[in-house]
């Protein structure tokens, strides 16, 4: 087993609204002493660059590609991340020297699992050199070499947190992430796990909102709770081949898209897509091996109350009870920057990273790229 390190894990996920930064002290196997966490929101006008870039990135057909001005999106998002972590070290009192290494997702601009193909804007070696500590980036290159998915990843740390689950946490246990897209892991009393994406998480309700009332996002379903469910636009939703295939595929964020203005209302819109985000999760868990007894859920789409409310009633129809990741003793705002803390942590050790289960790889692989300050 290896020593226990400090690590700091960064993620920009494809909500783009921030970085997420956590720290984690871990041996990248059973140890984990989970830390303090913080978010670094980007401005609107950075928003808007990296959705200009998703645009651009439509170009690349070879991973190392940076057509347009991706080269100079890339080092403002590597600058901001290397601000975000001293800003975090000046936040906690420590020095560069008190961390092991940065776990550094960077930001996913093109996500094509058919083609092998997944670029993640972010420059390891210059946030290395900005911050003076080791950093572990690309890590999910190496899995689609391997005839992975690319995605997820955080599946290997939900499991070593579904270890320490209390005990009103009955297994099989589901950890759900809805961030911009949703994915879920399943982890059953024996520890066999289970993952994949599950559907569309808050973009489109985030996308919604900024196109019908000028928002970012629906803060605690505000917007959602005035309205309605659409039944025809959610079985429309569901009937994508995503929920039907027998293959489980992840998923780029421009898989789903908008239904059209004249579709919805503001209101109704917002409803209909919380719902389906909702829905999307339910039906992606038809695949798994068992029907989980309990969701866990994290990322920003918990704080939606629409969300939470159906899928807490659509789960119930199947006896299953849905919690919050803070009432499972988690941080459901840190939880996949602690992942990529614990994944740099498993990449410096040589372990897997991914396996058949979480993204079909055909046998478990280690990834990233490591750069150490000059
Ligand atoms: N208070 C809130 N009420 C409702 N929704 C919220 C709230 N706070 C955040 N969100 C939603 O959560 C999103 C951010 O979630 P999160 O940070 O988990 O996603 P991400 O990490 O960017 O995405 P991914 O997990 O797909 O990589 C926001 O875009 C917003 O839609
Ligand atoms: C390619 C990519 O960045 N995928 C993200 C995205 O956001 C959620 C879902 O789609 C998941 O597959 C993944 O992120 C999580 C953190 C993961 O890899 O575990």
């Amino acid at each position: 087993m290896g020593q226990t390190k400090t690590a700091f894990g960064l993620m920009s996920g494809t909500s783009m609204d921030g970085i997420d930064v956590a720290l984690l002290r871990t041996d990248g196997d059973q140890l984990l002493e989970r830390g303090p966490g913080m978010g670094f929101a980007y401005d609107a006008g950075f928003r808007r660059r990296l959705q200009a870039a998703l645009e651009t990135a439509k170009a690349i057909s070879r991973r190392d590609e940076r057509p347009g001005d991706l080269v100079a999106v890339e080092r403002e998002l590597t600058w901001r991340h290397a601000d975000a972590v001293r800003s975090f070290l000046q936040e906690n009192r420590l020095l560069p020297s008190d961390v092991d290494v940065i776990g550094f997702h960077g930001q996913t601009v093109l996500h094509r699992p058919d083609q092998a193909l997944t670029v993640q804007l972010g420059d390891g070696a210059l946030l290395a050199r900005e911050t003076g500590v080791s950093v572990v980036f690309d890590m999910r290159a190496n899995d689609m070499v391997h005839g992975g998915q690319g995605a997820p990843l955080i599946p290997v740390y939900h499991a070593a947190l579904a270890r320490n689950l209390p005990p009103q946490c009955a297994f099989p246990v589901v950890f759900v992430n809805i961030g911009g897209i949703s994915n879920l892991t399943y982890v059953d009393a024996g520890g066999q796990i289970v993952a994949f994406d599950s559907g569309p998480g808050n973009t489109l309700i985030d996308q919604w909102v900024e196109a019908h009332a000028g928002i970012p996002f629906d803060q605690g379903g505000m917007i959602a709770s005035e309205g309605r469910v659409l039944s025809g636009l959610v079985a429309r939703y569901l009937a994508n081949p995503f929920f039907t295939g027998s293959k489980r595929r992840s998923l780029d964020r421009n898989d789903f898209t908008l239904p059209a203005d004249a579709e919805a209302t503001l209101e109704d819109g917002a409803r209909t897509l919380a719902h389906v985000t909702a829905a999307a999760i339910l039906k992606s868990a038809g695949h798994l091996p068992a029907r989980p007894k309990t969701f866990v859920v994290c990322g920003g789409g918990r704080l939606n109350r629409v969300i939470m409310g159906d899928l807490a009633e659509l789960a119930a129809a199947e006896g299953a009870t849905v919690m919050g990741a803070e009432a499972a003793g988690l941080n459901g705002d840190s939880m996949e920057a602690e992942a990529w803390a614990y994944l740099a942590v498993r990449s410096l050790e040589g372990l897997p990273l991914t396996f058949p289960g979480t993204t079909g790889v055909r046998a478990p692989v280690s990834g990233g790229v490591l750069a150490v300050p000059a």
